[in-house]
């Protein structure tokens, strides 16, 4: 049997994400990013089409990398004005059933207590429905606006991630023990304090010594997505992820990607199959193709030049403004996004990129694969890509707003159906358990079962400092 598909979508709470200069056709509706109603019908639309998440990418600073200041993102809207994505979450979580929510949070800038505080905040009003995107962040912008000289280097941001992401373990399964909440009206006692532990943790960066404020959600830790393709990200990514996000231009690159992701997961200890790989890509699909291609073309034609000029200097952190468009694209090791660049150069050597090539091709769809055509095309699209790489789906990002969220569950979702390899129906259950996961919660092997409280059920003789973040 053909493998199903997984379909999220990709998108920002912000006008630009990954089209530059879309926003400015008469039909698009992008700006309406600050109105809740936007928000609500595109919940509700993508759980017409049965997609497991609204994926909300995220980042902390603005793209200042090309021509050394932030000047064409600002004028392009690239990815600025960008408002918080945490906020949507109970508001679409409200007007839906089963959709789950991806939100990106970084982990460079703000103490694991108050950001794992919020995460079970939205697990619970969520009801198990929410997953955490996992960034370091590599905008070197973002860093001198909270008051850094400068972006931590590649490698230390991970290091200082996996700790990080310890410390959060221990206070979503190791500081409340299930049923330490008693919730007994007769007695008055809300929670059992023996079965509540501080979680005392004194590591290389960072140090915490506290019972956690929350009490368990419903996930405890949310589903863990990760996006970093370095040598380092990928180390990173085969310890906590349970989704992973890639972005690459061509099946052949991101087969690479795919291949060494299942490697270091093998090598971790971890069922290489276990874990989900999701892909960026695009679709823009109508009745035939000719319509879809006359769309394309249309949208081809909007492409703001500057606009995805910037996105990629920031992602890469090379200000391509200073290269001839004819220049061709060659690795080098920066500080920003490894992968980025990788992706239009080394990733795979039957293509050669220049710059113009890279910066017109991110103007719609970043760096993730583009099928256009009538349903039977795109689905046909899809699949060769899913057998060719080995992926499990898909994080759709959108051109028109919200007109490729609406092409794509009219006409490809139906067709994938008729395939045999789509879903028809939600499973029930929290986002984990509907991706496939045994249970609500982490299970073992994964790194973050490990801090969970050993004494479920029986009265608590542990010490706080027997926690594993200790
Ligand atoms: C498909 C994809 C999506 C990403 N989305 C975000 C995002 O929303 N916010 C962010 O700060 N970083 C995002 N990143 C960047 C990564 O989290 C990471 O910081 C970056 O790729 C640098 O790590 P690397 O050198 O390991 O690739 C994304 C990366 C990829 C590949």
């Amino acid at each position: 049997m053909s493998r199903q598909i997984r379909l999220n979508a990709f998108t920002m709470n912000c006008v630009v994400h990954l089209a530059p200069g879309q926003w400015t056709a008469e039909n698009d509706r992008s700006v309406d990013y600050l109105k809740t109603g936007h928000w609500v019908e595109l919940a509700r639309l993508l759980e017409r089409g049965l997609f497991d998440s609204l994926f909300l990418g995220d980042i902390t600073g603005i793209y200042d990398v090309a021509g050394g200041s932030p000047e064409i993102a600002l004028r392009t809207a690239a990815q600025v004005p960008m408002n918080d994505p945490a906020p949507l979450i109970p508001l679409l979580a409200h007007a839906t059933e089963h959709l789950g929510f991806g939100v990106t949070l970084s982990v460079s800038y703000e103490h694991p207590y108050l950001l794992a505080r919020r995460l079970t905040t939205l697990d619970h009003l969520s009801e198990g429905r929410v997953a955490w995107n996992i960034v370091t962040s590599y905008l070197d912008s973002g860093a001198r606006s909270l008051g850094r000289d400068a972006l931590a280097a590649h490698d230390a941001r991970y290091d200082r991630a996996d700790e990080y992401l310890d410390v959060c373990y221990a206070l979503w399964e190791g500081s409340w023990e299930d049923g330490a909440v008693v919730r007994d009206r007769t007695t008055g006692v809300y929670a059992d304090p023996a079965r509540i532990h501080p979680v005392q943790h004194a590591g290389e960066h960072l140090r915490t010594d506290g019972v956690f404020q929350c009490e368990p959600s419903p996930q405890r830790t949310p589903l863990l997505f990760q996006a970093g393709g370095s040598d380092r990200g990928t180390r990173f990514a085969a310890r906590h992820a349970e989704c992973i996000f890639v972005g690459a231009p061509t099946a052949a690159g991101l087969r690479r990607t795919v291949d060494r992701l299942r490697e270091a997961l093998r090598q971790e200890g971890r069922d290489p199959a276990s874990v989900r790989i999701f892909a960026m890509f695009t679709v823009i699909v109508d009745e035939t193709e000719a319509l879809a291609q006359a769309r394309h073309d249309a949208y081809r034609a909007r492409v703001s030049y500057d606009g995805a000029l910037a996105l990629l200097s920031g992602w890469t952190g090379i200000d391509l403004s200073r290269y001839a468009p004819d220049d061709t694209l060659a690795y080098v090791d920066t500080n920003a996004g490894q992968s980025a660049l990788a992706s239009f150069s080394k990733l795979d050597p039957s293509r050669t990129w220049t710059v113009r090539d890279a910066v017109e091709f991110v103007g719609i769809g970043g760096r993730g694969g583009v099928a256009v055509g009538d349903a039977r095309q795109v689905a046909d699209t899809l699949q060769a890509w899913m057998d060719e790489t080995g992926i499990d789906g898909f994080n759709l990002a959108s051109v028109e707003m919200p007109r490729t969220f609406e092409d794509i569950v009219t006409h490809l979702v139906p067709e994938l159906q008729r395939r045999g390899v789509y879903k028809t129906a939600y499973e029930p259950g929290t986002l984990r358990e509907k991706l496939g996961g045994e249970s609500a919660r982490l299970q073992a092997p994964h790194v973050g079962a490990a801090f969970r409280h050993q004494n479920d059920g029986h009265e608590s003789d542990l010490r706080a400092n027997d926690n594993p973040a200790s």
